[in-house]
């Protein structure tokens, strides 16, 4: 998928102008930006859920599945009754992500009667169970324990593993740093790319993000302390 010079407003408010990028293929990219930065428009437009007021998104034969931020059932619906909505889905993978996100036990409660982190789990698992080759979840920590966070980074690896392109939008830096390959900061109305390694700097944290120098410093430093014990314990 790729888009060219996209532009999108809201009522003449305009959001981000002649933007451009490539998701790149069964890879992790995570969007990131301030709080109305844009990266919920982005992901409506990708989707095809907003039109851009200028600009082009190609996506030629991939399906493409959205997660919104908020998410919420009018009626009364159980989990399970939400979880097998869309039977095309694979079901030896919906089960594993049942167990994995330990929704058994919540099959049969009704979803807006659960705690925020419950209701997220399961929304979680509808998306990720969903037949589609590009997945965009928007904020999909939001409500997480570190338990379920822990358990969405296994989910996230093993479908990247299993082929998927996926685009985050995140405010998590570690966690982003953990799991993309790419970042994308919205900015200023306009994007900037490139790989997790090169984007992740104290200098773009400042700039685009708008940290102090030492809090920037602060979680670079937790990022490669990450980035050491992983080495270590692949090794032990
Ligand atoms: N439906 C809407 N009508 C009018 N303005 C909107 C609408 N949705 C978003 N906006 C505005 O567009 C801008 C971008 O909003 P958006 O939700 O894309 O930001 P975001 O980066 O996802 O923010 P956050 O980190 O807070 O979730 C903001 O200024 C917001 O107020």
């Amino acid at each position: 998928m790729h888009f060219e010079d996209l532009q999108a407003d809201y009522q003449s408010q305009i959001v981000f102008e002649k933007i451009s990028a490539r998701l790149s293929t069964g890879e992790i990219t995570t969007l990131l930006g301030l709080n109305g930065s844009g990266k919920s428009t982005l992901m409506l437009l990708l989707a095809g859920l907003k039109s851009a007021n200028e600009g082009t998104v190609e996506a030629i034969g991939e399906k493409i599945f959205y997660l919104p931020q908020k998410n919420q059932v009018f009626d009364y619906l159980t989990v399970e009754e939400l979880l097998t909505i869309n039977q095309t889905k694979d079901l030896t993978r919906l089960n594993r992500l049942i167990e994995l996100f330990g929704l058994k036990s919540l099959l049969q409660r009704d979803i807006s009667l659960l705690s925020g982190g419950q209701q997220q789990r399961a929304w979680l698992v509808y998306a990720l169970s969903q037949p589609a080759e590009i997945l965009l979840l928007d904020e999909p920590l939001t409500y997480l324990d570190l338990k379920y966070q822990q358990r969405f980074f296994e989910a996230l690896i093993w479908q990247q593993q299993a082929g998927r392109t996926i685009l985050l939008s995140l405010h998590d830096i570690i966690f982003a740093a953990r799991c993309s390959q790419n970042i994308w900061f919205l900015t200023n109305n306009k994007l900037v790319s490139g790989t997790a390694r090169k984007m992740l700097t104290g200098k773009n944290l400042v700039d685009y993000l708008e940290l102090s120098s030492n809090y920037a410093q602060m979680l670079l430093s937790a990022i490669r302390r990450e980035e050491v014990y992983e080495k270590r314990s692949t090794t032990d």
